[in-house]
């Protein structure tokens, strides 16, 4: 049976009606679409609406559900809210995740927001070199779940000034000299390829995610996405970061990152990433020009 009819699916314009569009004032949406260029402002009102609508219930009602124990349980806190975000390289992850981030402040002044990268758990080049890895870079064996886990877990228990790793794709390494401090929050976005992957019997970050988006799209419109943000970070690439050296012959740069594509980052998503999906709660479906074209909602 294919997984996949797990899900129901909800086209754009079913989607729109869901909800009519009062979460956000036109202040604040005007104020979400300037923080926001590389946004289409139309997708924000009618699309990005829907979803907080919808993450605002959830949120709601898991709120609801800790006060409640809090009076059941002295000694229990109230358990932050986890959101995963995942999908292939160069989806639009992270872009998405950092909108969701702002759009939940407004929605929720008063509750504190922190935002990860499961890339903060790749192992660094030095590791991946040494262990003849760079051409697996993305794929589960190239994170340190172990500690993917134990952040979540220190997370999810309030821990404080929690410190991870930070990954540049500038640099296209882990950064030796910085690290991300994040705070005792109430909602923590986690986006990354591996997000929502089951890495092992005993080894399940997802089982620490309270709701579950996947940001889907046809292989080769994501290609040519992942191929053109390839030609803006050389583009903006500064000396002493990786792109930098590809601004002396372009067309080589191009030819590596379509390679790069066919031999790594298409593999993983065959392999690991598209797999993945099935773990979602919500399947968001974009079409060119970063559009929403379709939602799937898992029916169970
Ligand atoms: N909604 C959107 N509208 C327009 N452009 C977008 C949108 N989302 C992402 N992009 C563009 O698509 C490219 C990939 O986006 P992004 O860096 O967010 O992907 P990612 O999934 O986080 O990638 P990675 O896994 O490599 O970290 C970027 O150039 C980004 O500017
Ligand atoms: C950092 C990851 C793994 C995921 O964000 C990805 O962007 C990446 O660098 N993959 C390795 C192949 C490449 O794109 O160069």
């Amino acid at each position: 049976m294919n997984k996949l009819d797990d899900f129901q699916v909800v086209d754009r314009t079913t989607w729109q009606a869901i909800e009519p569009h009062t979460i956000f004032t036109k202040q604040q949406l005007e104020k979400l679409a300037q923080t926001f260029p590389m946004f289409d402002p139309t997708e924000i009102k009618v699309i990005y609406q829907p979803l907080m609508a919808l993450l605002e219930l959830k949120l709601a009602i898991q709120s609801k559900q800790m006060q409640q124990f809090s009076t059941w349980y002295p000694k229990i806190n109230a358990q932050p809210f986890v959101i995963g975000i995942a999908g292939s390289v160069a989806v639009g992850k992270s872009t998405m995740a950092a909108l969701l981030a702002a759009a939940l402040k407004i929605i929720f002044p008063n509750l504190q927001t922190e935002l990860v990268s499961t890339d903060s758990f790749l192992y660094n080049n030095a590791y991946l070199d040494q262990n003849d890895l760079m051409q697996a870079k993305g794929f589960p064996i190239s994170y340190d779940t172990a500690s993917f886990i134990a952040f979540l877990k220190a997370f999810k228990q309030r821990q404080t000034n929690l410190k991870i790793p930070i990954y540049s794709h500038q640099k296209y390494d882990i950064l030796t000299n910085q690290q991300q401090l994040v705070n005792n929050a109430d909602i923590l976005i986690v986006e990354g390829i591996n997000a929502l992957q089951r890495v092992s019997k005993d080894e399940m970050p997802v089982d620490l995610m309270d709701y579950k988006i996947y940001i889907d799209a046809d292989e080769k419109i994501i290609e040519k996405w992942f191929l053109e943000r390839f030609e803006r970070l050389v583009k903006e690439a500064t000396p002493n970061t990786y792109y930098y050296q590809f601004q002396a012959d372009l067309n080589v740069g191009r030819s590596l990152a379509k390679n790069t594509w066919h031999s790594i980052n298409g593999v993983n998503l065959h392999r690991y990433i598209g797999p993945s999906k099935i773990n979602a709660n919500l399947i968001l479906i974009k079409g060119p020009n970063h559009h929403l074209e379709a939602v799937a909602f898992k029916k169970y």
